[in-house]
């Protein structure tokens, strides 16, 4: 085994941004013990648009936290880029999501006293990015978020869905190499849910490798591949064969969303 712990040969040559192997996590809440994630096994290549679908309280919320090191595997290991992380400390972890991951969650999680520029500007100039490359990018981003104009605004001056995307921007500012997201558009109505699987898909192309968590079929029909959750485990892994090659997805009229 190397250093970072990714051993094994053969190691280099494998492409995967993620690779899972048995991780397991159980939830001690109150009442009984909920095994959320029951051993999964999961690779995921560079550049593949993946969704995970499934009933509510499948687990994969949680397997999603545990692929960005939000919370911790009671057993299991992941890789990230071919590096072993599981170990990682919290502070390890925040470099990673800082530099390598994007995450974008349910819950917008933006810094309620810094502008909509300064939210997304802020992890690319952690990240050692130029201010003027920063607020490049972020214009960029709000542009085609349809949220030109907004730079200025606070997050309480926006509606959830206008949220949604500044924490979308902030998520992809950096270029990361994977981006994790928990029902990205699942506040937003069929025009901003729209926005959201153009941007998406528009960054699958470029390269963007991306594991999103959705209820919607049609956020998943965007995808190459669907994986369907069901009680901690993946109960089907389907290749939609390059569906996302497509700007709206390999699927016809999948963003005919209005009624
Ligand atoms: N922090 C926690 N403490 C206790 N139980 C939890 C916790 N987080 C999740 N659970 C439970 O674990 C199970 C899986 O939850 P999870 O959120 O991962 O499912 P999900 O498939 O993402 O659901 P949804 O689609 O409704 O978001 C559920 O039964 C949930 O109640």
């Amino acid at each position: 085994m190397t250093a970072d712990g990714a051993g094994g040969a053969g190691e280099a040559a494998d492409d995967a941004i993620v690779r899972a192997e048995g991780l397991a996590k159980t939830h001690h809440g109150e009442g009984t013990p909920v095994r959320a994630v029951r051993g999964v096994d999961l690779r995921v290549a560079r550049g593949e648009f993946v969704a995970v679908t499934g009933p509510s309280g499948a687990g994969k919320s949680t397997l999603l936290h545990l692929l960005g090191g939000l919370q911790r595997p009671d057993s299991g290991h992941i890789w990230i880029d071919g590096r072993r992380v599981d170990g990682l400390s919290e502070a390890r972890w925040a470099v990673l999501r800082r530099g390598g991951i994007g995450v974008v969650f349910q819950f917008f999680n933006l810094v309620s006293n810094l502008t909509v520029a300064d939210n997304i500007e802020l992890p690319a100039l952690l990240a050692g990015m130029s201010p003027r490359d920063a607020r490049a990018s972020r214009t960029e981003l709000l542009g085609d978020l349809g949220m030109a104009g907004k730079e200025r605004a606070m997050p309480n001056e926006l509606s959830g869905g206008e949220q949604q995307r500044v924490a979308l921007a902030r998520a992809l500012v950096n270029k990361p190499s994977l981006l994790l997201a928990d029902e990205p558009a699942g506040s937003l109505d069929s025009t901003g849910t729209r926005e959201v699987l153009r941007l998406l898909s528009r960054f699958h192309r470029s390269g963007q490798t991306i594991l999103m968590v959705t209820h919607d079929a049609r956020m998943a029909s965007a995808a190459d591949r669907v994986i369907s959750f069901f009680d901690g485990r993946i109960a089907d892994d389907a290749d939609l064969g390059g569906a996302s090659a497509s700007p709206y997805g390999g699927v016809s009229g999948v963003l005919d969303l209005d009624p």
